[in-house]
Parts: structure tokens; C-alpha cells; sequence
């Protein structure tokens, strides 16, 4: 049996007439932290959406836990696949318990498991549910307001977590925070895959596993951090380094 997470097999996407992706192929495995990193419109956002398919793809295979996508029942695919994006989503007319609720009450799940389940997502995002439960989303700044989101893409108890770029509108402070506690997350909920777009390098590097680099459609390298920076295999991989450096540089001559 396979024990990869997520296999993409010559995945072709088009837009109109414009090729985006070209025969991109690649594979997480059970329980990794993968990042994608790359410049804009490099085709991140359509890699992940192609997982869960909000976007299909236009040739070649993606499995899930070794299975073809279009095998497995839509309802049943996004169910085990959690989705967190940068502009949240929160119902604002519902409390934050409501909104972390959401997914287990259209499953039917019974009052008492849903406000244990709550209240265990709401300890992990670390906003207890007796000081934050009863809010609204517009009581809570951006960063809380983004771990609601990663507690309520929990909610259903997913193997697999997309997240698009998650913390992309909070400042750098609270950004910092917010990857501390997702690392901490990912390592609490073990064996849970996690495929984390992003566009800061120092994000994508921290977090992940693996960094998947990917510049016009294709992916120029995907390794460890480690890997990746004692031997990059591209120009457009040394050239991003480089930006690294440069700033590493800049810090250094100002202090
Ligand atoms: N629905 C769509 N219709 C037409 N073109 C699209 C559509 N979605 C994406 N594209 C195009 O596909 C390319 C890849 O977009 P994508 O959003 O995947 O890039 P990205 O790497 O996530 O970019 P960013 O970092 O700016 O979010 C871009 O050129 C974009 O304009």
C-alpha cells in the first residue's frame, strides 16, 4: 500500500487558452509538513485547489491516500480535507463556536460531541472556549480570527490541511506567533498531512518538511531546507536564496 498523502501524476491545468501547469508531478507523504513557495502566479493556489477540486485539472492523475480524486465522492474528498484560505471566511453573524461548528453539524453530529470537539479545537488554537466561545468574529482581531479558521478546517478531523497563504494579512509579530502555534499544531496531530502555500521565503522554510519551489508551472526544486540551500539546483532557486542574503546583509551592516 501507498503511504503517500498526496500524488500528483503529470497534472496538466489550462485557463482558456494558457497553460498553467505543465506535467507537474510530485508526492507528500502521510504526515508531512510540505510549504509551496514560488513567485506570484507561479500556479501555488491551483496546485492546492486541484487537491480538493475547486479547480479540475485538464490531464494526468491526482490521488489522495491512493486513490484517484475523481473515484472518491466529492463531499467525501473535501470532508477529509481541511481548506484554510488568507481572507478567513468567518460567518460574521455567528459566534465563534457556531463557526468551528459548522462542518460537525451538517454531519449530524449529536450536541455533545460537537461542544467537546469545540472546546478540545479551541484549547489547541490556544483561545479557550470560555473567554472567546460566545463572540463574534468582529470581537476578535486578524490573527485570532485566522486560528479560528484553522480550528474550524479541523473541525471534521481531516488527514489532510491546505492552507493558502494563511497568514498573509497580520504583521509580523503575530505572523511569527501564528507559525509557531501551526508548527506546534501539525507536530500535537501526528500523522496529519499539511500543505502550506506561501510567499515569504522565511515562512516556507521554518515550516517546512519539505519546501516545494515553484516558479512558471513547474517545480524548480522540492526538498528539505536543508537540501535546498547547501545545494540548489536552479537559477531561480539561488536567485530566491539570494534575497535571503542580501536582507541577512542589510540586518547585519545596520546592527
Ligand atoms: N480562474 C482562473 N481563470 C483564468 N486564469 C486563472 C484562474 N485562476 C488562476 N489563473 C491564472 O493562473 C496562473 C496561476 O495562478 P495561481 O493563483 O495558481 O498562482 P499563485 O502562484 O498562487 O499566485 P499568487 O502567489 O499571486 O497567489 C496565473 O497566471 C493566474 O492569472
Amino acid at each position: 500500500m501507498s503511504n503517500s498523502a498526496v500524488k500528483f501524476k503529470n497534472v496538466e491545468k489550462k485557463f482558456a487558452a494558457e497553460t498553467i501547469i505543465e506535467k507537474l508531478s510530485f508526492e507528500v507523504e502521510d504526515g508531512e509538513f510540505i510549504t509551496i513557495l514560488g513567485s506570484s502566479g507561479s500556479g501555488k493556489t491551483t496546485t492546492l485547489k486541484m487537491i480538493n477540486r475547486l479547480v479540475e485539472p485538464d490531464g494526468g492523475t491526482i490521488e489522495v491516500n491512493g486513490q484517484s480524486i475523481e473515484q472518491i465522492d466529492l463531499i467525501e474528498l473535501r470532508r477529509n480535507i481541511g481548506y484554510v484560505v488568507q481572507q478567513i471566511g468567518l460567518f460574521p453573524h455567528l459566534t465563534i463556536e457556531k463557526n468551528i461548528a459548522t462542518v460537525p453539524e451538517l454531519l449530524g453530529w449529536d450536541k455533545e460531541k460537537i461542544l467537546v470537539r469545540v472546546k478540545e479545537l479551541m484549547e489547541l488554537v490556544k483561545l479557550p472556549y470560555e473567554q472567546y466561545g460566545k463572540r463574534h468574529p468582529k470581537q476578535l482581531s486578524g490573527g485570532q480570527q485566522q486560528r479560528v479558521g484553522v480550528a474550524r478546517a479541523l473541525a471534521a478531523n481531516p488527514q489532510i490541511m491546505l492552507l493558502d497563504e494563511p497568514f498573509g494579512a497580520v504583521d509580523a509579530i503575530t505572523r511569527k506567533e501564528l507559525q509557531k502555534q501551526i508548527k506546534s499544531i501539525h507536530k500535537e496531530l501526528s500523522g496529519k498531512t499539511f500543505l502550506f502555500v506561501t510567499h515569504d521565503i522565511n515562512e516556507a522554510f521554518y515550516l517546512g518538511d519539505k519546501v516545494m519551489i515553484m516558479n512558471n508551472g513547474e517545480i524548480s526544486q522540492y526538498d528539505t531546507p536543508k537540501n535546498i540551500v547547501t545545494n540548489p539546483k536552479t537559477d531561480f532557486v539561488k536567485e530566491l536564496l539570494d534575497t535571503i542574503y542580501e536582507e541577512e546583509a542589510l540586518w547585519r551592516e545596520l546592527k
